[in-house]
């Protein structure tokens, strides 16, 4: 089911429902994710205590896309524009032609398409032209499916790098382990993107996290002992995760995070950073991030999906 809210002609608020799925409820505003919820109501995603939501003011929490730019590399605004625009539902939505929120072949599916296209201040910002479009949906078997789509409308070529910025939310930081990017090789945007192989079996936090792991496997597990969940986050065509938790100092020093809200949140994000994506005229970039919930009947070392999803 889909519950759309407007605000004159501006999308404010869009709620997918999908009883029986894990993950069960999702709010978006504008074009950002704000909530999700399993069957039990709980939440899924982090928002910061100190969250507004007014535009254009950046919403702290939950799933945005970062676009035209991602981490702090390169010039431009850290993260680019996108995460702070209202996007617009996409007139290609298949629904909209029945003027209803069913999609038209009598299934009533959690689905929404979501568009953003610049505008002449953006375009100031990054002189290219271009078709941003974000299909959220709840999937049959419970989990939340983003598929991000980019699309070059100019008449040159542009370069660009992405993410789904996804704050999870957990019960303490300091419970929580990552499996999934055992060996692989990092960029430490602590230590000015100096290049280091991850160590451990799992990684764990006891102090600032910033890491832009490279050439990720399509799986990862968050596994949260204190809450009993496991997060299962895939990937398609984002080649990078980027995993940040600003831990006590930044946090504080940040003005939009609460000081604690760092003992809550976990940031771990499918991106495409360091080999930047070049589209030519006409050409397509797509890529899609599924989220699921499980409660963690789940033992480390063995990051089989199948187990974690149905066991
Ligand atoms: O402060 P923002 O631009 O919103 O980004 C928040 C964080 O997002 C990412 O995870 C980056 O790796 C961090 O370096 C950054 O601090």
């Amino acid at each position: 089911m889909v519950e759309i809210v407007r605000n004159a002609n501006e999308l404010e608020k869009v709620i997918l429902k999908e009883p029986h799925g894990s993950v069960a409820e999702v709010s978006l505003f504008g074009g950002q994710v704000i909530s999700c919820k399993n069957e039990r109501g709980e939440e899924l995603l982090f928002l910061s205590s100190k969250a507004t939501l007014k535009p254009p003011k950046q919403i702290w929490g939950g799933i945005t896309v970062c676009f035209p730019k991602f981490c702090n590399m390169g010039a431009l605004e850290r993260q680019g524009f996108a995460k702070t625009r209202l996007w617009s539902i996409d007139p290609e939505t298949p629904f909209l032609s029945s003027g209803s929120s069913s999609t038209g072949d009598g299934s009533n599916k959690a689905v929404i398409d979501l568009l953003l296209k610049p505008s002449e201040n953006d375009r100031r910002i990054w002189p290219h032209i271009f078709e941003l479009r974000l299909q959220v949906a709840l999937g049959p078997g419970g989990d939340l499916i983003l598929t991000l789509r980019a699309r070059n409308t100019d008449s040159k070529p542009f370069t660009f790098t992405i993410g789904l910025h996804t704050y999870l939310s957990v019960s303490d930081i300091s419970e929580v382990r990552v499996e999934g990017l055992e060996t692989m090789d990092y960029l430490d945007n602590v230590r000015h993107l100096e290049r280091f192989t991850e160590q451990g079996d799992a990684l764990t936090f006891e102090g600032e996290v910033d890491r832009i792991y490279l050439s990720t496997p399509t799986k990862v597990a968050i596994i949260d002992h204190d809450k009993k969940r496991t997060y299962v986050l895939k990937k398609e065509g984002f080649s990078d995760t980027v995993v940040w938790n600003p831990w006590e100092r930044k946090c504080k020093a940040m003005t939009d995070l609460g000081d604690d809200d760092y003992l809550h949140m976990l940031c771990v994000e499918a991106a495409v950073v360091e080999t930047p994506i070049v589209l030519k005229p006409g050409e397509e970039w797509k890529g899609r991030k599924k989220l699921t919930a499980v409660s963690s009947s789940y033992f480390s070392g063995q990051l089989d999906p199948d187990r974690v999803l149905h066991g």
